[in-house]
């Protein structure tokens, strides 16, 4: 099967920087493939992210390529990928009502009025679960929780129905409760929409509940893929290991009885 999105020997260097921030990244994702991108913060996680969304700072060097085989064109923001990030306040327009940025999104790219966007939106509103969803068109960002902050970031990502869905820690910054139901929003929307999900996380527990395969980044390098299980059961790099090692189960009943830690 042709991939939906294919980076080859794709390499990346800020402005200003001497050390690149990705080396030699090659990697396929196939259409309906659930892929989690795991390792420690600053390792390149978000950099590549950005890249495969054409989001780099201007001046940034790249070498390599990356490309969309199944589209046979470059890929357009919206309609063929959509991104969710962690921060529920860097994804919305704080002046603008939710449903005119989900009607928006749907709106420039479906080429739709704004009445038939509109509905689209609502319909949206419905599938992220957001209470009330009629009177949540006319609403603000900041009449939401976090978590409802995310679903409707997550409906605006998805309003322009894109081919990859890219969630870059739009968990991490909610509670384990809260992070679990979005995850399975994801989950539910990646399979009923037939997207292509690439999932950004630094927790290899959430990774390996959600994904089909998953990747490890170790200081901008690519250094270990393959199915979830097989990664989590036996893992070929060192410091994949050393992840699984380290990992504190966030699922864990919190000690609070008996004193020693
Ligand atoms: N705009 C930028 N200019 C220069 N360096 C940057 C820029 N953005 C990120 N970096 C550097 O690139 C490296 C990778 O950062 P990146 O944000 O991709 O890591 P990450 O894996 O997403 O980390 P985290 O888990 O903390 O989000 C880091 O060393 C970071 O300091
Ligand atoms: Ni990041």
């Amino acid at each position: 099967m042709t991939a939906l999105l294919k980076l080859e020997g794709y390499t990346l260097t800020y402005p200003r920087q001497t050390e690149p921030a990705l080396i030699d990244i090659s990697l396929e994702l196939a259409a309906g493939e659930k892929l989690a991108v795991i390792g420690e913060s600053g390792s390149g996680k978000s950099t590549l992210a950005r890249a495969v969304a054409c989001l780099n700072p201007r001046g940034t060097c790249e070498s390599g390529t990356i490309s969309w085989p199944s589209l046979g064109r470059s890929a357009q923001a919206g309609s063929d990928f959509g991104m969710v990030f962690q921060d529920p306040g860097s994804n919305l327009n704080p002046v603008l009502r939710i449903g005119e940025q989900v009607a928006e999104a749907a709106r420039e790219h479906l080429d739709l009025s704004w009445k038939e966007a509109e509905a689209v939106a609502l319909d949206l509103l419905k599938k992220v679960q957001i209470p009330q969803p009629e009177a949540a068109l006319r609403a603000y960002p900041h009449q939401f929780s976090g978590g409802q902050r995310q679903r409707i970031a997550i409906a605006a990502a998805i309003a322009a129905r894109p081919r990859l869905l890219i969630a870059d820690e739009a968990t991490s910054a909610l509670d384990t409760l809260v992070q679990a139901e979005i995850v399975r929003l994801i989950e539910t929307l990646v399979t009923t929409e037939k997207m292509t999900l690439m999932f950004i996380t630094h927790d290899i527990a959430l990774a390996s509940q959600l994904a089909d395969r998953i990747a490890v980044m170790h200081r901008g390098r690519l250094v270990e893929i393959g199915p979830a299980e097989e990664i989590v059961a036996n893992p070929r790099d060192p410091y994949t290991r050393h992840l699984l090692d380290t990992h504190i189960d966030l699922d864990d009943a919190p000690r609070i009885s008996g004193g020693a830690a």
